[in-house]
């Protein structure tokens, strides 16, 4: 392989990410891609999404012969203090168990990678337990972040770790081989750091942007609000910038998916989002690396109510309207099964040419 930039990931500042420049994907292979599509013996554009999407996907690898077939998902896994505020139906030993099977795939997200050959690489970033998880990539920067109503759920330096380990994941699966990833969480109350970081950046009410997510009493779905809005107001998060909103109301894994997001933009790997902790993990992407979002792609459009507003902000339409929740990177999975379908369709079938037909004009 080609040597890649110089790795930030060793001494990741505030600084040294301000500094991060993207090259955009590559605009002749993309139109490249949508040229070939014309030449597929179907009616123009009726592969609709995918045929953009695939032009994007051969954009940022930078070569018209797009080929996917390693895939893998990065499941960042991580605890919340939040917790403690009554925020989730489940308490942070479900998080310790689901890990458990994440790590011998027989977690919902490793059914679905097994049935179509895709990897799963769980990560351990700060689940709430002392000793390792066998199976899972130990990169621990704390056993849980801290209750954010108290105090700030995480010191700048530890979130900046956390990004940095991000970064890193999407470096060595590049090396290892793999053509795309998609993004992956595990971590109870998860999504309430969700809500408060997709509130505080796209400046909005914080009933606009909070579910219900793993499912959560009238009373525990009254909290979750009451503890994002107070937040927000202690520490001013209306005004503040993307790493300080991470920090103070993010999450471990939230940060090692914004990582996951940059790092696909710099060594020019296609990243597939899954639902709304991966999107706010993107949105913060985005705000501190202007041009990340052009390397993503969406995947599904979820429940939780600050999908849509992160997707309108993101300017990336999901494609599969399925009503998940279950997180885990379940919704990338889906997503890598459709692109191989369409790719197939690309590169393997007939073109008008074989069928002794003129090629349709664009009208
Ligand atoms: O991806 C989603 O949109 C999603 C929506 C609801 C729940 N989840 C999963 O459920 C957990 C978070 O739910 P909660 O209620 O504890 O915040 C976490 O492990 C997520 O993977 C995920
Ligand atoms: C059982 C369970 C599995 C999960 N996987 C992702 N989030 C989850 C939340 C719960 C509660």
């Amino acid at each position: 392989m080609k040597s890649l930039e110089k790795p930030i990931w060793n001494s990741l500042t505030r600084e040294i990410l301000e500094q991060i420049v993207i090259t955009p994907p590559d605009e002749e292979v993309r139109k490249k891609v949508l040229k070939n599509w014309d030449a597929v013996a179907k009616p123009i554009d009726s592969m609709g999404r995918f045929e953009t999407l695939t032009a994007q996907i051969g954009a940022i690898l930078g070569t018209e012969q797009i080929n996917i077939d390693k895939k893998a998902v990065v499941i960042m896994c991580a605890d919340n203090g939040i917790v403690e505020e009554g925020v989730t139906l489940s308490g942070q030993e479900v998080t310790v168990g689901v890990a458990g099977l994440m790590a011998k795939k027989q977690s919902s997200v490793g059914r679905m990678a097994d049935s179509i050959g895709a990897d799963t690489i769980p990560v351990d970033l700060g689940i709430n337990a002392k000793d390792p998880i066998p199976g899972l990539k130990n990169k621990k920067i704390r056993c849980g972040t801290r209750n954010f109503v108290k105090e700030p759920a995480m010191t700048e330096e530890e979130a900046l770790r956390a990004i940095a380990a991000g970064v890193e994941m999407v470096y060595s699966c590049k090396e290892a081989g793999y053509k795309m990833l998609g993004t992956g969480e595990l971590g109870m109350g998860n999504t309430t750091t969700s809500a408060a970081v997709a509130a505080a950046l796209l400046q909005c009410e914080v009933s606009e942007v909070t579910g219900r997510g793993a499912g959560l009493s009238d009373t525990g779905f009254l909290r979750k609000q009451q503890v994002i809005k107070e937040a927000i107001e202690k520490y001013g998060l209306y005004h503040a910038d993307p790493l300080k909103v991470l920090a103070t109301v993010g999450g471990l894994d939230i940060a090692g998916l914004t990582g996951v997001c940059i790092g696909g933009a710099l060594y020019h790997v296609p990243v597939v989002l899954d639902g709304v902790i991966s999107m706010a993990a993107a949105l913060l992407a985005e705000r501190m690396v202007p041009g990340t979002k052009d390397y993503l792609l969406p995947s599904h459009k979820g429940k939780e109510p600050a999908i849509e507003m992160l997707i309108k902000e993101l300017g990336i339409e999901p494609v599969i309207d399925g009503k998940l929740g279950l997180g885990e990177g379940t919704g990338a999975v889906m997503m890598f099964s459709l692109l191989d379908m369409a790719l197939s369709v690309y590169h393997s079938s007939a073109t008008f040419n074989d069928i002794q037909v003129e090629q349709h004009k664009r009208l």
